[in-house]
């Protein structure tokens, strides 16, 4: 379980993120919305520790994370991978080798540092790229795959960190609609089949309802909606969204009557 108490992050006068407070059980895929500039990446920075909280707790199975130093700080971030909009990945590299980076925290770190990578290493990393399905770009290039290819191998390379929590910023916010459909699959099928939270930034309303099984709202920092995706009605898009809630709800409204089902909820 994650829980996240009066977190708040202040940039000088600004608040990025004010005195949120959020419980997160294990296994949940929960999308983080709003509009731009309302704290989302900070939010998950924080929980990441990539950025410091200016107060509040956050806690993993009872044990606070927030104050966390050197090598438990490591091992943190090694159970709680972080997916990200630009994947992240050496473009120089090979693929299998930008996936067996996420077993960094795995091995001595002389073998690492030497690419000495056990067998054992490489099939794991082979068995997350068939995961999802292009293990034939293992010997490729990062730099010469298409984005949607990129973020699969960004995604097989948290999976096989063997995280309990995975923080995806906007892992598809730079993909067309085939790309974000394969993308949010395989956070869905991670989800499912290993039971491993997910937190997902999303700029889309759609998505989010499609493929989250709640919905956690930012506006100004501040949590404002936190539920099912189905109770997100007219009046909380206001207060998330404000003058674009038309927008946004008129973009979703198809999916407002009969919601498209939730890959998560489908196969539980
Ligand atoms: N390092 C920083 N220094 C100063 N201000 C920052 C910093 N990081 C974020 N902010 C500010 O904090 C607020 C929240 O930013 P954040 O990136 O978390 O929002 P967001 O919801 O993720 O936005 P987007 O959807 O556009 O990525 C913004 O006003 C932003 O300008």
């Amino acid at each position: 379980m994650l829980i996240i108490e009066g977190l708040t992050r202040r940039f000088g006068d600004r608040v990025a993120v004010d005195d949120v407070c959020l419980e997160v059980p294990r296994g949940a895929f929960v999308g983080i919305i709003g509009r731009s500039g309302a704290g989302k990446s900070t939010l998950l920075r924080l929980v990441n520790r990539l950025a410091e909280p200016s107060a509040g707790r956050i806690l993993w199975d009872g044990a606070e994370v927030t104050g966390l130093r050197g090598r438990a700080l490591r091992d943190w971030r090694a159970r709680c991978a972080m997916v990200f909009q630009g994947f992240n990945l050496s473009g120089r590299l090979d693929v299998l080798t930008n996936v067996l980076v996420g077993r960094l925290n795995k091995v001595p770190a002389h073998r690492s540092l030497l690419c000495l990578w056990s067998d054992a290493d490489r099939a794991v990393a082979l068995a997350a790229l068939e995961r999802f399905d292009i293990a034939e770009l293992a010997a490729q290039r990062a730099e010469h795959l298409s984005g949607g290819q990129q973020q699969r191998v960004a995604i097989a390379r948290a999976l096989v960190q063997e995280p309990e929590i995975i923080l995806a910023d906007e892992p598809i916010a730079s993909l067309d609609p085939r790309n974000t459909r394969v993308v949010m699959e395989a956070l869905a099928r991670i989800n499912r089949d290993y039971g491993i939270t997910v937190l997902c930034n999303l700029h889309s309303l759609d998505i989010a309802r499609s493929y989250c099984d709640r919905l956690v709202g930012l506006s100004a920092g501040r949590l404002v909606f936190d539920g099912a995706p189905d109770a997100l009605d007219a009046d909380a898009a206001r207060r998330l969204y404000g003058l674009e809630a038309a927008d946004v709800m008129d973009a979703a409204r198809p999916g407002l009557a009969s919601p498209a089902p939730s890959p998560f909820l489908a196969h539980t």
